[in-house]
């Protein structure tokens, strides 16, 4: 298999493996459903089939009058128009009568309307007196009332399969009626390595040692979006535990992902062991970004496994996980739009210099006027507490202005 040696740009290396790997992949259904208020973060197993239309039925938006807009034409205060008032829908069932002609029914917010009924005339916009409605307004059809099947009809694809939910979709399936979620199985092992990357508990930390940052962030990153991962611990920097390790994660999760171990250092034994796994097996050993170069990209069609090799620096570490891994993700469901970052032109707050020649991706906070970079080195651990997103310069870009639009890639929630 031919695996790019050298430094690949970011867009070319998503491409390759997408295509090797024949992204997307069937998704296999989660034996639980998932309940409806923890279904934020998923991916959703099957396309939801709108099952009725919405609205179910007419309604009104407003509280006033149904009436039929045609009757209304010319209404303005010094000309009203005098409909008879014939009675009131009641809230949570259909009027008793239709609307007759040169007649209106009283109606609240979110009655149905009433057939022969095309619009509402505000209670502000009318005056009632002795069982008479006198209307100062000329409707236009459709006002103030959402029609039967307006927002969608019964048959309509409202999501794909492999979008990620959100609480924007949540409402939906209540709508349908639907108090479970189909999900997707997903399992994933993180194993983090490194002679000097001791467990969190470790209490004090030997000096010369870090606590291990990257595999906690990478196991949450992935249950927030709907994997089970195990946080496989931290491997020894040696053939035979890497070996080991890697081994199990592979046969059982179908998302491997590795920190550390993966620049040119002797110790650096990741490699060797991703040259092994099955074809396409390794495919990219380098990524034109800052930080986040030393990237591996490996994976399998027979088993359906992706490996992603992250760089150790926590700050590299996080920048892949949202640049490459993200937009994998959202290939290998089907739906890349739902699960990458939203970009955005922004105004640059402050002068930055860029380096020519490798695509960067600096810490942003947003403000109304702009963004603000935020001190970043990749071996930094907290630099995107502030964030809300990165501050993208192209590979041909190098220094940028103050006052310059850039482009800003939001960290999805
Ligand atoms: N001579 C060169 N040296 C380095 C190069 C290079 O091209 N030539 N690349 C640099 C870049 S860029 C990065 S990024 C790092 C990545 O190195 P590795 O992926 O091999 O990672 P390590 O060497 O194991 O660790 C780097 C750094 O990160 C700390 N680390 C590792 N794992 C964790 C963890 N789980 N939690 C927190 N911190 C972690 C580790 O202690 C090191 O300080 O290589 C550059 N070097
Ligand atoms: O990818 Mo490395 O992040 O620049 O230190």
């Amino acid at each position: 298999m031919n695996v790019l040696r050298e430094v690949a740009p970011r867009e070319e290396v998503l491409t390759k493996v997408i295509r090797e790997l024949g992204f997307p992949w069937e998704l296999p259904p989660r034996e639980t459903p998932l309940a409806l208020e923890d279904a934020a973060g998923f991916p959703l197993g099957e396309t939801l089939v709108a099952s009725q239309d919405h609205p179910p039925f007419s309604r009104s938006l407003r509280d006033g009058f149904a009436v039929r807009c045609e009757e209304t034409a010319g209404a303005s205060p010094g000309t009203p128009a005098f409909l008879r008032l014939a009675g009131e829908v009641p809230m949570g069932g259909p009027a008793s009568e239709p609307l007759r002609r040169g007649e209106v029914l009283s109606i609240h917010t979110g009655g149905m309307l009433p057939p022969g009924a095309d619009g509402v005339l505000m209670l502000e916009d009318a005056t009632v007196t002795a069982g008479w409605v006198e209307a100062r307004k000329a409707l236009q059809r459709g006002e103030n009332v959402v029609f039967q099947g307006e927002e969608y009809r019964r048959g309509d694809s409202l999501l794909t399969a492999g979008s990620r939910l959100d609480e924007r979709h949540v409402g939906i399936f209540a709508a349908l009626g639907k108090g479970v979620v189909p999900g997707v199985d997903l399992s994933a092992t993180v194993l983090s390595t490194g002679d000097e990357v001791v467990p969190l508990e470790t209490d004090p930390v030997p000096q010369g040692c870090v606590r291990d940052v990257n595999g906690w962030f990478l196991t949450g990153f992935l249950r927030r979006r709907g994997f089970r991962v195990r946080h496989g611990g931290i491997l020894r920097d040696d053939p035979e535990a890497l070996a080991t390790g890697f081994q199990r994660a592979f046969e059982e999760s179908d998302l491997i992902l590795l920190s550390g171990g993966s620049s040119v250092s002797v110790r650096d034994h990741c490699e060797e062991i991703l040259s092994q796994i099955p074809a396409p097996g390794l495919m990219v050993r380098g990524v034109n970004i800052q930080p986040g170069k030393p990237t591996h990209l490996a994976g399998s069609l027979v088993p359906r496994r992706l490996v992603v090799g992250f760089p150790g620096h926590p700050l590299a570490c996080a920048t892949v996980a949202y640049t490459v891994l993200l937009p994998l993700l959202g290939a290998w469901m089907g739906s890349p739009e739902t699960w990458t970052c939203r970009k955005e032109r922004v105004t640059l707050l402050r002068d930055l210099v860029a380096r020519a020649g490798v695509e960067e991706f600096v810490p942003g906070r947003w403000t109304p006027q702009g963004v603000v970079p935020l001190p970043s080195a990749s071996g930094y651990v907290a630099a995107l507490r502030e964030a809300d997103g990165f501050l993208r310069f192209p590979q041909e870009r190098e220094t940028a202005r103050s006052g310059e639009e850039v482009e800003f890639w939001w960290i999805p929630r």
